[in-house]
C-alpha cells in the first residue's frame, strides 16, 4: 500500500539556516503520527512543504504517491490542513466559515450542504453553527478549524499543534473529534507537537526532531521502553537531545508566548 506521506531526504533552508536537514518519514495508512520537537525544531517547516506551501524539489516528497512538486492541486485536494494561525474568520457564522471552505476546496454544488452539516455535527458544532465564530471558546474554534479541513473528505488532516493554549478540557475534545472521524474514515493524521504527554496519549508512532534533524522513531512505548522502566517520553526526548522541551533557549520563551497570545486573541 502506498504511504500517504513520505520525504525521502528532505532538506529545507531559509537562506544559509538549515531548518530541516535528511528527514526521512513514511506515515502508516490510518495512524496518528507525531512530529515532536521545541520551538524551532523544524516541525512547521516540514509540515508546510508536505503541504506544498513552501517547494519542495522533485522526488523527496510524495502525498498518496503523488510528488508534491509535480502536483501541487491534486495533494491540495488530498489534504486537510489546520495551521498554528487563525483559520476562521471571527465575523462569520460557524457554518459560513466551513461553507467557504467547501467552496474553496470544489465541494461539488450539491453535495455542500450536506457536506458542511456532516463535519460541523463530527465536531460537535451543530447548536452553534449559526452563531458568529467570535462568540466561540477557545476549543470551539479549534473544532470548527477541524470542520474547515475536514470538509472536502481529506485523505491526510495535518496539524500544527492543534491544542496549544487549551484548557485540559477543551484540548480532550479536540482529540476525542480527531479519533472518532479517524476511525470512521481511516484517514491518517500528522500532528506536530511539544506536549509530550499528549504524544504518548495520541499518537501512534512519532519522530523526534532536534535542529532540523531526526533524533528518533517509533512508537512512544517502544522508545520509552528502550530507555528503561519508568522512562517518560520527555525523558527520551533529553536523551536524544541533551536537552529539554520547555528549555529551548529565548528565542524558544518569545515564539512561545506570542504562540499563546494568538490563542487567547480567540477565545476573547
Ligand atoms: N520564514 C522564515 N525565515 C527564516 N527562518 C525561518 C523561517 N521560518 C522558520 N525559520 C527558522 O527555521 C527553523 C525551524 O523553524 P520551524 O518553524 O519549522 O520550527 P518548529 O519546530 O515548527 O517550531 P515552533 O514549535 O516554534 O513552531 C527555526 O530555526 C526558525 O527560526
Amino acid at each position: 500500500m502506498t504511504d500517504p506521506v513520505r520525504t525521502q531526504g528532505l532538506h529545507y533552508a531559509f537562506s544559509d539556516h538549515v531548518a530541516v536537514a535528511e528527514l526521512d518519514l513514511a506515515l502508516h495508512p490510518g495512524e496518528v503520527f507525531g512530529l515532536l520537537g521545541p520551538n524551532g525544531a523544524g516541525k512547521t517547516t516540514t509540515i508546510r512543504v508536505i503541504t506544498t506551501l513552501l517547494p519542495a524539489p522533485p522526488g523527496v516528497v510524495t502525498v498518496a504517491g503523488l510528488d508534491v512538486a509535480r502536483h501541487r492541486r491534486q495533494v491540495r485536494r488530498l489534504l486537510g490542513y489546520v495551521p498554528q494561525q487563525l483559520s476562521a474568520d471571527a465575523s462569520l457564522s460557524g457554518r459560513e466559515n466551513v461553507a467557504l471552505f467547501a467552496r474553496l476546496f470544489d465541494v461539488p454544488r450539491r453535495e455542500r450542504a450536506d457536506a458542511v452539516d456532516s463535519v460541523l455535527d463530527a465536531m460537535g458544532l451543530t447548536e452553534a453553527a449559526d452563531r458568529t465564530a467570535s462568540t466561540y471558546s477557545g476549543g470551539m474554534v479549534r473544532r470548527l478549524e477541524l470542520a474547515q479541513a475536514l470538509v472536502s473528505a481529506p485523505q491526510v488532516l495535518v496539524l500544527d499543534e492543534p491544542t496549544v493554549g487549551l484548557d485540559p478540557v477543551a484540548r480532550s475534545g479536540v482529540w476525542d473529534r480527531i479519533h472518532e472521524v479517524r476511525r470512521e474514515t481511516g484517514m491518517t493524521v500528522l500532528v506536530t507537537t511539544h506536549a509530550m504527554e499528549e504524544a504518548e496519549l495520541h499518537c501512534d508512532r512519532v519522530a523526534l526532531l532536534h535542529r532540523g534533524r531526526k533524533r528518533a522513531e517509533g512508537t512512544p512505548t517502544e522508545l520509552m521502553d528502550a530507555l528503561g522502566p519508568d522512562a517518560t517520553l520527555d525523558d527520551v526526548f533529553r536523551h536524544h537531545t541533551g536537552d529539554t522541551l520547555t528549555q529551548s533557549g529565548q528565542e524558544g520563551s518569545m515564539r512561545d508566548v506570542r504562540t499563546a497570545r494568538r490563542t487567547a486573541r480567540r477565545v476573547g
